[in-house]
């Protein structure tokens, strides 16, 4: 199976905000889109879910083709112009929100919720089996609870479980860890690459500003103005980026951690010192 986006352009009146991005995804695979403010993911993304809000024009193509990758299988339809709710099963595109709360009811258990989104995959009155969703997220137990009592990191789980009750093809994933304590954040990202290595695996898009999160995708591409400048193994992006905006994002995220490691070796030896002194100027202190 491939997702293929080819030529998406994203119009608002005369402005261009998207301009000609190309996509090939694979189920099992994953992707870092990054770049910096306004470049253009997240409507690239809301392309890809058929969520566009109605007054962008949208042209280009997005295509899933099922079956082997011997290019023998006729793609199907163009999603673009399809919103997501009508999609067919099994071409579609889920997007996990940047922030969980508001995506989910908070008044029905998180374990009915998904329930109901599995009934609703699979176009039948009786509530689906969440607890299979539920184990593979990490939420072993936690059905019977409202979003309110759970933690963040628990509610982005439980958004994730949701996406996958759909069966997506691919999986975007906007920011999940922004809102996210560190040990959530780490926690979140093993579970995203931990899905991509499952039987049945969608394909996963990770929008990011985070390097470090992008680093966790196989594959990266960068988007600047609304294209995408440069793409291609992580790996590669990170060692060796061959676009100056790339190059300078990466030293960007570097001086960011080496600025704040000095501060806070300034903060230490300044508060040392001082401590020193004090410790100096009391009676009977050492030499
Ligand atoms: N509904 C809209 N109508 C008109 N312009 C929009 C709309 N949504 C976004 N834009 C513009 O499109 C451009 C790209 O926006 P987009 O949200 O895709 O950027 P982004 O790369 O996701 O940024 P961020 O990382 O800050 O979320 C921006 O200039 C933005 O102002």
């Amino acid at each position: 199976m491939t997702i293929l986006l080819d030529g998406l352009r994203v119009l608002s009146h005369a402005a261009t905000l998207v301009d000609g991005v190309d996509l090939e995804l694979t189920p099992g695979t994953s992707t870092a889109l990054v770049g910096a403010s306004g470049a253009g993911k997240s409507l690239t993304c809301a392309a890809l879910a058929g969520l566009l809000p109605p007054n962008l024009q949208v042209s280009g193509s997005l295509t899933v083709t099922d079956g082997q990758d011997d290019g023998a299988a006729p793609a199907g339809p163009n999603l673009l112009p399809i919103p997501a709710a009508q999609r067919p099963r099994g071409a579609r595109i889920a997007l996990v929100p940047q922030d969980p709360t508001p995506a989910l009811h908070p008044l029905i258990p998180v374990g009915r919720q998904i329930e109901m989104a599995c009934a609703a995959d699979q176009g039948s009155r009786k509530g689906g089996d969440a607890e299979p969703l539920l184990a593979r997220v990490g939420l072993e137990g936690l059905g019977d609870r409202v979003p309110a009592r759970l933690s963040g990191g628990q509610r982005q789980r439980a958004c994730l479980a949701l996406a996958l009750a759909g069966s997506p093809a691919l999986l975007i994933a906007d920011e999940p860890t922004t809102a996210l304590d560190v040990i959530a954040r780490a926690e979140i990202l093993d579970l995203l690459a931990s899905l991509t290595r499952a039987e049945s695996a969608p394909a996963l898009l990770l929008i990011t500003h985070d390097l470090p999160a992008a680093a966790t995708c196989q594959s990266m591409a960068v988007m600047a103005g609304g294209r995408i400048i440069e793409q291609g193994p992580t790996e590669r992006l990170l060692t060796r980026p061959a676009h100056p905006a790339t190059a300078a994002m990466r030293r960007a995220a570097a001086d960011e951690t080496l600025s704040s490691a000095l501060a806070a070796v300034g903060a230490h030896q300044a508060a040392c010192g001082a401590c020193q002194s004090h410790h100096a100027e009391q009676p009977g202190a050492a030499a």
